[in-house]
């Protein structure tokens, strides 16, 4: 079934989807405040190119499936507003998507800023 857009463009309902995970979603706020952070950081350290390729990579990597995660919890939500065991099993392994990213930012945010970190504060 194709819905019409009801003269929206698709980058106009792509937009309302991050606004609304960024306005209603717990861990999307906290994904979008540490992105500000560290593009921050990125600024503040004078980050080289090639470095913040990966920080940029994991951003986009953990707001992504966030925003999977979100249209899968409601999507499940939907089909399944009562407890089923194969609704459990959507959400857990999408919630082990964002687990993977968040992983993968951890490890990045590691690797670009333990030495200017240091640096700065001494060591
Ligand atoms: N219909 C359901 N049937 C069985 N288990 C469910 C169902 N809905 C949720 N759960 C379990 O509860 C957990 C939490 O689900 P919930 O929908 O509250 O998402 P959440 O992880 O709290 O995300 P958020 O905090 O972003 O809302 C799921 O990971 C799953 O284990």
């Amino acid at each position: 079934m194709r819905h019409r857009l009801g003269g929206l463009s698709a980058f106009t309902v792509a937009w309302q989807g991050i606004i609304y995970a960024v306005k209603h979603e717990r861990h999307m706020k906290f994904h979008v405040f540490a992105t500000g952070a560290v593009l921050g950081l990125s600024w503040l350290f004078h980050i080289p190119g090639d470095r913040l390729m990966f920080v940029l990579l994991a951003i986009t990597l953990v707001l992504s499936a966030e925003l999977f995660n979100t249209a899968i919890e409601k999507t499940v939500d939907l089909a399944m507003p009562t407890e089923h065991p194969l609704a459990k099993i959507a959400k857990d392994t999408a919630a082990g998507a964002v687990l993977v990213t968040a992983v993968f930012a951890i490890i990045v945010f590691i690797y670009v800023f333990a030495f200017p970190l240091k640096e700065w504060l001494g060591f």
